[in-house]
């Protein structure tokens, strides 16, 4: 008989799709990404969003600055693709060092997506460019079509955007950003091995029946959205199944409590706080806890080109609260798990 886990103990893991913001809410959540996460890509929708090599280069020299004096914590850094992303941007951004990543944002499809991509048709010349010098692209891959619906934006963007991007470029590196169906697990998962996928905690959790549960429940809205009960147990098999296509991105995307909790709520679930906790948990409820580290740990770094981590952390088995909010730039903030019970602690 198995004898329950009580402790893990696994290489120190990155988040491979983070939001930190800037000013005040970046000094307010900065500090719990830092404490359980070695690195981050950090996703480049500011306002006015990170086009350019040179304003990476400032928001990476902010995000250093505002990180606690003990913190051992590298960003890295991407650019937010527009219409007029130009070859010479993509190389600069190569040269940097400190570009890991350009973010695909189709206009429209989620929070500071205003200025993203109106027709992949207009970003021949970045592609190319990001094809051939190896610059992934990170895709949050939902059409913005207002005639196809949200629960089925990630699929149709498969065939109408993902199928003839991959096809016109068959070398240029993909990361379909936080995948909340099957279709999209299973497309990454018989691509070639330049497509790669990040999965959130939230959407290995939950369905769509969290958003309603009781009434409306703004916390539980983000983008994409919250998908059926079958796409959640495919998103759990993807994660769990040791495939290093599938690595660990927590979308964690803060919003103030009041912004959140408002006739227009903003899309967005703030993890960072519990991240490694409610991962822990998805593996774990899965019977897949000894696929925990290459998913946190290996997987990110690899399909990077990263080295892997040396350092380790450990997660025990712990009862304990999760705070009802947190302070947000003289706001706050309600992290996911608010005045619940979590199971895993990670000391
Ligand atoms: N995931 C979300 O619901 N929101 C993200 C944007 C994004 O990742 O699409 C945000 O920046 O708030
Ligand atoms: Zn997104
Ligand atoms: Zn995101």
């Amino acid at each position: 008989m198995n004898n329950p886990i009580h402790s893990l103990t696994i290489t120190r893991p990155d988040d491979w799709h983070l939001h930190l913001r800037d000013g005040g809410a970046l000094k307010a959540v900065l500090p719990d990404t830092a404490r359980q996460f070695a690195r981050a890509i950090v996703m480049p929708n500011l306002r006015p969003p990170v086009t350019t090599t040179a304003l990476a280069i400032e928001y990476r020299e902010r995000i250093l600055n505002a990180l606690p004096v003990d913190a051992n914590f590298e960003p890295l850094m991407t650019l937010y693709l527009t219409d007029n992303t130009t070859t010479e941007e993509i190389e600069r951004a190569k040269a940097s060092g400190i570009v890991h990543g350009v973010k695909l944002y189709p206009a429209g499809a989620t929070t500071n997506s205003d200025s993203g991509v109106t027709n992949l048709g207009h970003c021949v010349k970045a592609l190319e460019a990001m094809e051939r010098v190896g610059m992934p692209l990170l895709a949050h891959a939902e059409v913005t079509d207002s005639d196809v619906d949200v629960f089925d934006r990630e699929r149709v963007f498969i065939e109408r955007n993902m199928i003839p991007l991959l096809k016109k470029f068959p070398s240029l590196r993909v990361v379909f950003e936080h995948i909340t169906t099957r279709d999209a697990a299973d497309f990454v998962a018989q691509a070639p091995s330049n497509v790669a996928a990040t999965v959130t905690a939230h959407h290995l959790l939950m369905n769509r029946n969290d958003m309603f549960k009781g009434g409306i429940q703004p916390h539980h809205y983000c983008l994409p959205i919250l998908k059926r009960e079958e796409h959640r147990v495919a998103l759990v098999k993807a994660a769990t199944s040791g495939n290093p296509k599938f690595f660990l991105g927590t979308d964690s995307a803060p919003h103030a409590k009041h912004t959140k909790e408002a006739a227009c709520g903003c899309a967005g679930m703030y993890t960072a706080h519990t991240a490694m906790e409610l991962y822990a948990e998805a593996f774990e409820l899965a019977g897949a806890l000894d696929k925990l580290e290459g998913f946190a740990s290996f997987y990110g770094a690899d399909f990077y080109g990263l080295p892997r981590n040396t350092e380790q952390i450990t997660l025990v088995k712990e009862s304990w609260k999760v705070p009802g909010s947190l302070p947000y730039e003289g706001d706050v903030l309600v992290p996911l798990r608010a005045e619940q019970m979590l199971n895993w602690k990670m000391l």
